[in-house]
């Protein structure tokens, strides 16, 4: 990626460190590192960059680099080591650094010199220019300067033809090149097919067929405008005496058959472009809907600790506009790259048949177009980039105010947002005046070029057909061509563009893939039936990424068909004992149990079946009640619908509602109140009947009175059945079996039935107390 010409000016906000970029790390973990960057303290703008640049490349999360102290603190998911993450902030440095050096005033520069802080990809890619800019430049002096020098060069356009040929393949060799350098995957097995046909996969046969199309509506557009002058000329000299050796005698028969030719080409040019437009379209479509559906499918499967690890926000970019991105490219940008490609291949052996002595003066323009539409694109992905960060993070900001609306409001604050929001505003509007600013300039440098090649094309034809050495039957129908290759060229730079965004969207999509799948097939079978319900924990120990442990060395053993509860202080690891048998997160040490089986060895669909698991911050779908508790069990009849309706105290305010069991509940639930969504996902969960049920705080919404008629009904739901209730109000599992009170780090500090806590005078007992609303013991 190209550096921005011009990168924001840094006001001093605080003392600037040298220019030089040390980087010293404060901690390394893996999934986050925090550095101290001198270069950063004082420049906004270059810790603006820096961010920008890191959060481009694939499996970084979060970017926070402060110019007030330059400390950077950087979070990567699993697939970027920590020394892969170390090396792309390096990297992001030394980018910023030779920004810095480019627009710092030469006084103001390090002593050191700047080449040995640049970093070794740009100087390479400056060297690997060098000579292509030589020989671009060469060619149009030679062309404006003439003279002599011309006329010598004149006597050899075989040559110059040769010289504009290796100047321009140099040119697109080394932006091709560069854009694949520096949008690698980081997956080396991915990485050694080529995107193209990573994206393309088994739709080849459609590219083809769009390509061929492409190609002959291409062909056809040339042929139009070859004739275009061809007739003039016909009409001007009163007849084509090339068309009468072949037998086409009278002007009227030759301008019959010109036009004819002329109207069949337009009739070509417009049909086989129909087509191929259709044919990129479908193809495009193709291959969207099958990299969203695989792509949805496989983030479907991921294990729940792989997911946790993820922003949503980022997956659903990922799955609508990067993927959009593939299929846009395809569908527009793969078009422009066969009609070019075709328009070259044409016109080269034309010039070289007809008029080889002009050829390189028409092609002349060709390296240096290329050049400048791959540097001015090249550019403008820099500032792309930086405008697209921008809009994100001002869209996730409104989105975010959206769903905030009641907390703004009721804290007062929609003053604070408003000032957020409008400076997020203006940030993007710069950064979009920025990249507006780099876009306006190419297309006219490109036009001038184009002309020039006409220019030049119709001064040496011209000259070569007055001194007789060049037939206007061979000039005629060349007049138009350089402008024609010229335009189709123009596009090199947005094509090059797009091509790079495609690859790093599709690197995003292609990391989503490598996140690990869950294990569906395999494993000791379970039926439903057969499951008594027995959980032990035996010894585990268990720590989320970059946390203390959650568990520490736990035991618990929970009988079969019995009533467990477990309550104790908030964050002792009550909720990670459940998603621990659920297989969610897998135990560091030690072994969760089922019936006797380390869950690890059983099916997972199955273990998962037979545990029916309500939380206390329950997802209900946009869809109405009925849908709601039937999901998961699709095949319920209504009367089983309404009985466990019924028992999860649900049915009196079901009924209550104009719509009954077909009320919308919204987005979320957003119809609905916290206890009434808490009925319809245990509700949900009675209806599908498994032999374990975990409810964890799954009625803390609900009032005393309706909690008391949901115990009973569960008494008689739960007879037979294991159930672990997990609560902080007491009065919820007052009636269990047994109750565990856990401390922090999954210590269990108590065990036994209510009524033998209550009595001990330990921590339970105090909070019986308080809940009772009696002062607590000494
Ligand atoms: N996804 C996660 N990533 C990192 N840490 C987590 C995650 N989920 C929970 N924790 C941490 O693990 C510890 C145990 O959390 P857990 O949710 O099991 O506690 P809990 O006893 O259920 O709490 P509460 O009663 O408040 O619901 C807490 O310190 C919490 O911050």
């Amino acid at each position: 990626m190209a550096l921005p010409e011009s990168p924001p000016v840094d006001r001093p906000t605080t003392r600037r460190a040298p220019l030089r970029a040390r980087m010293r790390p404060r901690s390394i973990v893996p999934g986050r590192q925090r550095w101290e960057i001198d270069l950063l303290r004082g420049r906004p703008a270059a810790a603006r960059l820096t961010e920008t640049t890191l959060l481009e490349a694939p499996g970084i999360e979060e970017v926070h680099a402060s110019p007030v102290t330059g400390r950077v603190l950087l979070r990567h998911d699993r697939t970027v080591s920590p020394r892969a993450a170390t090396r792309l902030l390096r990297q992001a440095v030394s980018r910023t650094l030779a920004a810095l050096l480019t627009t710092t005033p030469r006084k103001d520069r390090p002593e050191t010199p700047p080449s040995a802080a640049v970093p070794r990809q740009d100087a390479e890619s400056t060297g690997r220019r060098l000579p292509s800019i030589l020989l671009a430049g060469g060619a149009v002096a030679a062309a404006v300067v003439g003279g002599p020098f011309l006329l010598t060069l004149l006597s050899r356009p075989l040559l110059m033809l040769g010289v504009t040929t290796a100047a321009t393949a140099g040119v697109v060799r080394g932006a091709w090149r560069r854009s694949n350098r520096a949008k690698q995957s980081s997956d080396e097995a991915t990485a050694r097919r080529h995107p193209l046909r990573r994206i393309i996969g088994p739709h080849k046969r459609k590219f083809a067929l769009a390509a061929v199309l492409s190609g002959l509506s291409q062909l056809g557009e040339m042929a139009l405008f070859a004739l275009s002058p061809s007739i003039v000329l016909l009409v001007a000299k009163g007849g084509s005496s090339t068309l009468a050796r072949y037998g086409v005698a009278g002007v009227g028969s030759q301008l019959g058959l010109l036009v004819g030719a002329a109207g069949t080409a337009c009739l070509a040019m417009a049909a086989f472009g129909y087509g191929a437009t259709v044919a990129w379209r479908q193809l495009a479509q193709t291959i969207e809907d099958d990299w969203r559906t695989r792509t949805y499918e496989h983030v479907q499967r991921v294990a729940p600790a792989d997911l946790e690890n993820e922003r949503i926000s980022r997956v659903n970019t990922v799955l609508s506009e990067d993927i959009s991105q593939i299929s846009t490219f395809v569908a527009s940008n793969m078009n422009d790259v066969v009609q070019m490609v075709t328009s070259l291949g044409l016109l080269i052996p034309a010039f070289l048949l007809l008029a080889p002595q002009i050829a390189w003066v028409a092609f002349a323009p060709v390296p240096l177009v290329a050049w400048l539409s791959f540097r001015f694109h090249e550019r403008a992905v820099a500032s792309h980039a930086a405008s697209d960060e921008r809009r994100s993070r001002l869209n996730g900001r409104i989105t975010e105010n959206l769903h905030a609306h009641t907390t703004i409001k009721s804290a007062v604050t929609e003053q604070h947002e408003i000032v957020r929001i409008t400076e997020l505003n203006r940030e993007c509007s710069e950064a979009n005046r920025v990249s507006d600013r780099s876009a306006a300039v190419p297309p006219q440098i490109l036009r001038l070029a184009g002309g020039s090649a006409l220019v030049g094309t119709v001064l040496l034809g011209g000259t070569a057909v007055l001194r007789g050495t060049l037939s206007t039957a061979a000039f005629g129908p060349l007049i138009e061509m350089p402008g024609i290759a010229m335009l189709k060229l123009s596009r090199l730079g947005s094509t090059t563009d797009q091509y790079q965004r495609t690859v790093t969207a599709l690197d995003r999509v292609e990391r989503l893939h490598r996140l690990p799948l869950e294990p569906v097939s395999g494993g000791r079978p379970l039926p439903g039936r057969q499951v008594k319900g027995e959980i032990e924990l035996r010894n585990v120990t268990f720590a989320y990424p970059g946390r203390p442990p959650a568990l520490s060395d736990t035991s618990l053993a929970i009988p079969p068909g019995r009533t467990t509860g477990i309550v104790g202080t908030s964050g002792a690891g009550k909720t990670t004992v459940a998603k621990l048998l659920m297989r969610f997160h897998h135990p560091d040490q030690g072994r969760v149990l089922l019936d006797g089986a380390d869950v690890r060895t059983l099916a997972l669909p199955d273990l998962r079946r037979a545990i029916g698991y309500v939380t206390q911050e329950p997802f209900l779908f946009d869809a109405t009640i009925a849908e709601n508790i039937r999901y998961g069990t699709f095949d319920a009849t209504d009367e089983q619908l309404v009985t466990a309706a019924r028992t999860a105290g649900a049915d009196a305010f079901i009924d209550s509602l104009p719509d009954g069991y077909q009320t919308r509940v919204g987005e979320r639930g957003a119809a609905l109140s916290g206890g009434q969504k808490q009925r319809i996902a245990l509700a949900r969960t009675i209806l599908r009947d498994p032999p374990v049920i975990i409810l964890d705080e799954a009625t803390s919404a609900v009032d005393n009175e309706t909690e008391a008629i949901i115990q009973q009904a569960l008494q008689v739901f739960g007879t037979d059945r294991t159930m672990v209730v997990i609560a902080h109000r007491l009065s919820t599992v007052q009636k269990a079996d047994q109750i565990y009170v856990m401390g922090p780090g999954g210590l269990v500090a108590e065990q036994g039935t209510h009524e033998e806590l209550v009595n001990r005078g330990g921590t339970y007992t105090t909070l019986w107390q308080l809940q009772a609303g009696r002062p607590a013991l000494a």
